[in-house]
């Protein structure tokens, strides 16, 4: 039927719909698969930020080879017969198996906590109130060895399995209608460039403050296994059962904004990463700078003159791109641009307080010569 937004809902999956063993089998094979991947050899092994007892660790960097095998297994798998479209009609009991899952590893890493030096804990999270710290995350970088949890979760199995769930509704698309819509192929193409940046720089999530503030509780493990792949895949899932017509000169018109926001995006983040490395680069040693009593300088021109966060404004044009393929006749694959407008106004908040902490009135200097937050001359 069409989509609509008000009236009932035409019906409730039952409970019965929520397990399946086949989708507990395919989740366990596809994180025991992640996890394999991560263990092989990479080509660069990456130190993090100091920690409490200056100590740093070190942090394996093969994710963009993740995904390369990945693809290539999957590719393998399709030319042996795999059903790879069947994928979609499994979302349900596939999501309900994850969330199972984070849910009992939250409890072991809450478990795991109890015997962590103090130095291991995070800022947050250890309040004493055991459902609040099983939400926040008790311990900072949790592992076994050097397997570290939160770092493999956060980029690994939710990225990865995001784009394959939407290459499977591309695949199922394909098999029900003949071949895939352009707007299947847009929202593929453009979330697939999303994924394979953010594993090819996956040494910048290391300076995040996921990594570097936050606990891993059941937050940040359902966010990474759950959230993220079953609800950012909704542009797709919505393009699968509505299909939306989309002429070229409108497909032009998305593919243009979307470049547009990577550009912004991928332009401030790396501007940021190279001079936050080595601020004589020459790509930014002419760049306009504040110093800061901690020694460290804020860049005041460039992207970070602009605004004091363009990367999450280059983040949401893309976001609007997404979902522009979709067409209007429907809020639902609006949702991930409504929710990561709050995510990143609040993200903004945390940061704005973290740097006013770490570097006072140099950045109350820098809030002076860049008034605006996200958005030039609104917000
Ligand atoms: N799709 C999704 O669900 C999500 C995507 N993202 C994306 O991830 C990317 C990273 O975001 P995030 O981790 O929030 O943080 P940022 O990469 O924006 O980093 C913020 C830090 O940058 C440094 N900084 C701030 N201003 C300046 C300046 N003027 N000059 C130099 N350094 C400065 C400060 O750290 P310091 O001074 O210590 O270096 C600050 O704490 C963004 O593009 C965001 O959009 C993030 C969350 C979710
Ligand atoms: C807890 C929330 C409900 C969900 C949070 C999910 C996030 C942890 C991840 C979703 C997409 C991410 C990206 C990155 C890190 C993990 C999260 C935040 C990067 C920021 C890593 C650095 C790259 O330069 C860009 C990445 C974009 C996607």
């Amino acid at each position: 039927g069409p989509a609509r937004l008000l009236g009932p809902t035409p019906y409730l999956p039952g409970l019965e719909m929520l397990w399946s063993q086949r989708a507990l089998l395919l989740w366990l094979t596809w994180f025991g698969l992640q996890v394999a991947l991560y263990l092989l050899p990479a080509r660069k092994v990456a130190e993090g930020q100091e920690l409490k007892d200056k100590s740093r660790l070190h942090y394996p960097i093969n994710g963009f080879q993740a995904l390369v095998l990945t693809a290539l297994l999957v590719g393998l798998g399709v030319l042996v017969g795999l059903p790879l479209g069947e994928l979609s009609e499994m979302l349900l009991p596939l999501a309900f198996v994850a969330t199972l899952a984070a849910f009992i590893f939250s409890l072991f890493l809450y478990m795991k906590a109890q015997v962590a030096p103090a130095s291991a804990l995070a800022p947050g999270g250890n309040s004493g109130n055991p459902i609040y710290d099983f939400f926040l995350g008790r311990e900072l970088n949790p592992r076994i060895c050097s397997f570290d949890f939160k770092y493999f979760c956060e980029l690994r199995p939710g990225l990865i399995g995001w784009v394959l769930i939407n290459l499977a509704l591309l695949v199922q698309e394909a098999e029900l209608r003949g071949s895939p819509s352009l707007a299947m192929w847009l929202v593929n193409g453009f979330q697939l460039l999303y994924v394979g940046d953010a594993l090819w720089h996956e040494e910048a999530v290391l300076t995040t403050m996921d990594i570097t503030h936050d606990g891993f509780g059941f937050m940040l493990a359902f966010g990474d296994l759950v959230w993220v792949p079953f609800t950012y895949s909704l542009q797709a899932q919505f393009l699968l059962y509505h299909p939306q017509p989309l002429r070229l000169p409108m497909a032009s018109v998305i593919c243009l904004i979307n470049a547009i926001g990577y550009y912004i995006f991928r332009g401030a983040n790396s501007q940021k990463d190279t001079f936050r490395k080595n601020p004589s680069d020459p790509r930014v040693a002419d760049l306009e700078t504040i110093s800061t009593a901690t020694g460290r300088q804020l860049l005041v021109s460039g992207w970070w003159g602009m605004v004091r966060h363009p990367n999450y404004l280059g983040d949401l044009i893309m976001a609007l791109a997404w979902s522009l393929p979709c067409g209007v006749s429907h809020l639902l694959p609006y949702f991930y641009l409504l929710y990561f407008t709050a995510l990143l106004v609040h993200r903004e908040a945390r940061d704005e307080q973290q740097c006013l902490q770490k570097y006072g009135r140099a950045w109350h200097e820098y809030c002076q010569r860049v008034p605006y937050r996200i958005l030039p001359y609104i917000y």
